[in-house]
């Protein structure tokens, strides 16, 4: 059986204080065996990163950063088929799937951050007021320093380079910590860095569990100058205690319990294939994803229905196999979650339109943590299913009667990452995209992302903006110089 360990300045370690098994979600079997880093191995990780800060990699310009960073790109492009079988065998989503859209925005973060982060943006004030006449302020933008990266389980490849390319292309080094579920390709990519040349030490990975843990020992470390997490809301409060302790900045993308409001002058194809893939993509395992949908009343039953036959075309199967479209849960913990919850919603006397088990599947698929894309009507909003983010494959859909209702209806709750808006009416979008707080409101689409955008949550959803030269703040500090000529 593989094993699989830490990449610490610019070495395989196959070490740890403990060793763990990472499961294949498909056939619930240990596809391999992985290291949990201790204590020292996270200290020798960040010293590494910290001795890489003045290393060669502090002599390249941002040119030649980003001629790495696009080789990075190339490279991860070259050898996708590999990337592709670990994302597979640690996440069980649809090969077909993850050859579209993780492994290439895998790719892409790094050529996108090579263009990016060298148009960082500073200010200059020639000074007009008497005592500073002639003087001139101006800012220096200066890596931050050791940057550590920790990641959920949900796209791994995908949302770990989104952190990794823009650290790197400022000048940091980082040190990675995967989710305990989905450690492969991050691992995977410490080869790819030595490849292209990226000095050691500059990116490190420790793999681990969280509390009490490789997470917790990364994030409480002193040496770290700033912690970048996507995750549950619940784990961001407590690696923000940690980063309290020496004051260290967070840029934070958390839970979301994400709305979709659908009026009844949508253009209905459309409104069903964009919620349909915002409910159901990934099993529903995508922060942005939609749990929540409200329906004009007098298209109510008409979506329901349609949205209901088009669930039924989802085929949950080996993720190799082209007829399948639907892949199973992470884990069979996720699932118990996920199942709770669909209990929970049959106790609070939701209808049931359609799913709320667990599929018959065969031969070894049987062990795996398959759970039936599921509907629900009939709630209150108060009920736990409307209010908690759940992270599976499941909605509650619900009508309403007016635009601010709607509205009402769409800003409850403590989460506002994302919501989607399916409506001709443009005069209506633009009104109520001033009214809906999330951090990115889709009309007539979704998880349509263009990398220059700003890209996070307000509320608990979380903290900071990545994207573009948004997150560019957080991965610089700023120095402002005044000279006196
Ligand atoms: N993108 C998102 O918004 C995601 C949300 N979730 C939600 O979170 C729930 C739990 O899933 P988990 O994988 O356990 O997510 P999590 O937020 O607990 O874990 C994400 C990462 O944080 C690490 N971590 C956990 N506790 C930590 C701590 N105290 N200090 C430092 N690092 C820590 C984990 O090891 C993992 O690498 C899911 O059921 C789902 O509802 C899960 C994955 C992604
Ligand atoms: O496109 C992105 O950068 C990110 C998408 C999804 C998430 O952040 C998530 O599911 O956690």
């Amino acid at each position: 059986m593989k094993s699989l360990g830490q990449f610490i300045d610019g070495a395989y370690e196959e070490a740890g204080t403990s060793r763990f098994n990472v499961v294949d979600p498909v056939t619930g079997e240990v596809a391999y065996t992985t290291y949990e880093a201790g204590r020292d191995q996270v200290d020798r990780a960040v010293a590494a990163a910290r001795a890489a800060l003045s290393g060669p990699w502090a002599r390249l310009s941002a040119a030649e950063r980003g001629a790495l960073l696009r080789k990075l790109a190339n490279r991860i492009a070259e050898r996708s088929e590999e990337f592709l079988r670990a994302e597979v065998l640690d996440t069980g989503k649809p090969a077909d799937l993850a050859s579209h859209l993780d492994i290439p925005r895998g790719a892409a973060n790094f050529s996108f951050f090579a263009d990016t982060a060298p148009m960082a943006m500073g200010e200059a004030f020639p000074a007009p007021t008497p005592d500073g006449a002639g003087a001139l302020n101006y800012t220096l933008r200066t890596p931050r320093g050791v940057i550590a990266v920790v990641c959920p389980w949900n796209l791994p490849l995908l949302l770990m380079t989104w952190k990794v390319a823009p650290a790197l292309a400022c000048g940091n080094t980082v040190v990675v910590k995967p989710s305990e579920e989905t450690p492969a390709t991050a691992t995977l990519l410490g080869e790819v860095m030595n490849e292209v040349g990226i000095p050691k030490g500059v990116f490190n990975v420790v793999n681990g569990f969280g509390a009490g843990s490789t997470g917790e020992f990364l994030t409480s470390h002193p040496d770290i100058d700033g912690i970048t997490f996507t995750g549950e809301t619940v784990t961001g409060t407590a690696i923000m205690k940690a980063a309290a302790e020496g004051i260290r900045p967070v840029s934070f993308e958390l839970g979301g319990k994400n709305a979709a409001v659908v009026f009844a002058d949508c253009d209905l194809d459309r409104a069903i294939a964009g919620t349909m893939r915002s409910a159901f993509l990934n099993c529903g395992q995508v922060c942005l994803g939609t749990e929540r949908i409200y329906v004009e009343r007098p298209l109510f039953d008409t979506f329901v229905e349609k949205l209901a036959a088009q669930v039924k075309t989802l085929k949950p199967g080996d993720p190799w196999d082209k007829a399948s479209n639907f892949g199973p849960l992470i884990s069979e913990v996720h699932r118990q979650k996920v199942l709770s919850y669909y209990a929970k919603a049959k106790a609070e006397g939701a209808t049931v339109v359609t799913g709320g088990g667990i599929p018959d599947m065969p031969g070894k698929l049987a062990g795996g943590s398959w759970i039936e894309p599921t509907i629900w009507t009939g709630l209150p909003e108060s009920s736990a299913v409307i209010q908690e983010e759940i992270f599976g494959p499941c909605c509650h859909i619900a009508p309403f009667d007016s635009e601010d209702e709607a509205v009402a209806l769409a800003n409850a709750g403590p989460y506002g990452l994302a919501a989607s808006l399916w409506t001709r009416d443009l005069s209506r979008a633009h009104r109520l995209a001033a009214r809906i707080e999330v951090g990115t409101l889709w009309i007539n689409s979704w998880f349509l992302r263009d990398l220059r955008a700003a890209f996070g949550g307000s509320k608990k959803s979380g903290i900071g903006r990545e994207g573009g030269l948004h997150g560019l703040d957080f991965y610089t500090e700023q120095r402002n110089v005044c000279i006196h000529l």
